[in-house]
């Protein structure tokens, strides 16, 4: 299928509507809820400002179904994603093909989306988890989006009883990355990743994988921890503005996402699928007004740092690459103290961790 980038308006909800168009109008008000019925007898909810629900026309015949969860936009500059997904709503809705799986869409900041920024007041994926009820958090616009995102999460993956849900947090990178497509798959404890899910994800153009050893607060760590879903964050490119993403660079991870509503698993889009796996073995936290990090603004995502190489330090501490070479992730000088300044990370065979080989074709 052809992707077309859709903003046009359709007549729903009595009215006309286009999601990306109705979040980014309505980004500082709160809505009303409204559902309505498609032709092929599935229902689309509207639950709160960003938070689109389809439900299928008939249950999936498990004992546990499949519910998908496709968030975008928790950053509101990164749009790639948000504009693909908001192709993929509007196909649903004129009626292109049915969709057969139950979907929550999210687009997570709105008010940051019409800025054109990360964020408004606070970094909304450090929010989760339940961090947003901390009194220094749960007045701030992302604050309040992190507990109304928690909150529909919630009736989403509870109602109709047990099910098993997979959650892809779409996001694009700052900076370029010597593999421009990547997924993280936060830590839970004492959980592997399923290896089905590194295949959807590498047949979808995703070439690495970092393997989290840290519990986080992120949105993918939230849904993982709280409903044991199958969660990703997905990094797919380089941000850019509304209007001026390459639709190409996006269409494997659309096109499977595509058939993945319709209850479809996707195949190998070439012979071989190749994907490089990472551990993070150091998270770089900003410790304060004596932080430096040691590493250029313009390096680039997985940039190969031998031993010896001194990656930040403060007065009283410092961290230097032991016995083998690491690489830095989402390295960022700038982020507040206490927040997250930068991942190191470990090359990994898949033999040397508890994380189950991936079995690609
Ligand atoms: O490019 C960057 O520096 C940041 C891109 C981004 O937003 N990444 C996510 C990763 C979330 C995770 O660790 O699972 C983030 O920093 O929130
Ligand atoms: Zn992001």
């Amino acid at each position: 299928m052809t992707e077309e980038k859709s903003t046009t308006r359709r007549t729903l909800f009595g009215t006309s509507y286009d999601f990306l168009s109705h979040s980014l109008e309505n980004a500082t008000k709160s809505i009303d809820p409204c559902s309505v019925n498609l032709v092929d007898g599935s229902t689309v909810i509207l639950h709160a400002l960003g938070c689109l629900e389809f439900v299928p026309a008939h249950n999936e015949n498990a004992i546990k179904p499949t519910k998908l969860i496709l968030s975008a936009g928790i950053h509101g500059n990164e749009t790639a994603p948000i504009e693909f997904c908001n192709t993929l709503i509007n196909e649903i809705l004129d009626g292109l093909y049915p969709i057969k799986v139950p979907t929550l869409f999210i687009f997570g900041n709105p008010q940051a989306m019409v800025a054109g920024e990360r964020f408004v007041e606070q970094n909304l994926n450090r929010l989760f988890c339940g961090l947003h009820e901390s009194t220094a958090y749960s007045y701030s616009v992302e604050g309040k989006r992190a507990a109304l995102i928690e909150r529909y999460v919630d009736s989403f993956v509870k109602e109709g009883g047990e099910c098993l849900v997979n959650h892809y947090d779409l996001h694009t990178a700052i900076r370029n990355s010597e593999f421009e497509k990547f997924a993280i798959s936060p830590y839970i404890a004492g959980r592997s990743t399923n290896p089905s899910q590194l295949q959807f994800l590498a047949f979808s153009d995703i070439e690495a994988f970092i393997f989290q050893t840290t519990p986080g607060n992120t949105f993918s760590s939230h849904t993982a921890e709280k409903y044991n879903a199958e969660s990703f964050t997905v990094e797919l490119g380089k941000v850019r503005a509304f209007g001026n993403n390459l639709d190409f660079k996006y269409h494997a991870i659309t096109e499977n996402l595509r058939l993945r509503l319709q209850g479809r698993w996707p195949t190998p889009r070439k012979s071989e699928h190749r994907i490089q796996c990472f551990i993070s073995s150091h998270e770089i936290i900003n410790t304060g007004k004596d932080f430096v990090l040691h590493i250029p603004e313009d390096v680039s995502n997985f940039k190969k740092y031998p031993k010896g190489s001194l990656i930040w330090e403060d007065k009283e501490q410092h961290y230097y690459v032991k016995d083998q070479d690491e690489y830095i992730v989402f390295p960022n000088s700038q982020v507040e103290a206490g927040q997250r300044a930068g991942i190191m990370l470990r090359l990994v065979n898949m033999g040397d961790t508890k994380h189950p080989p991936p079995s690609l074709h």
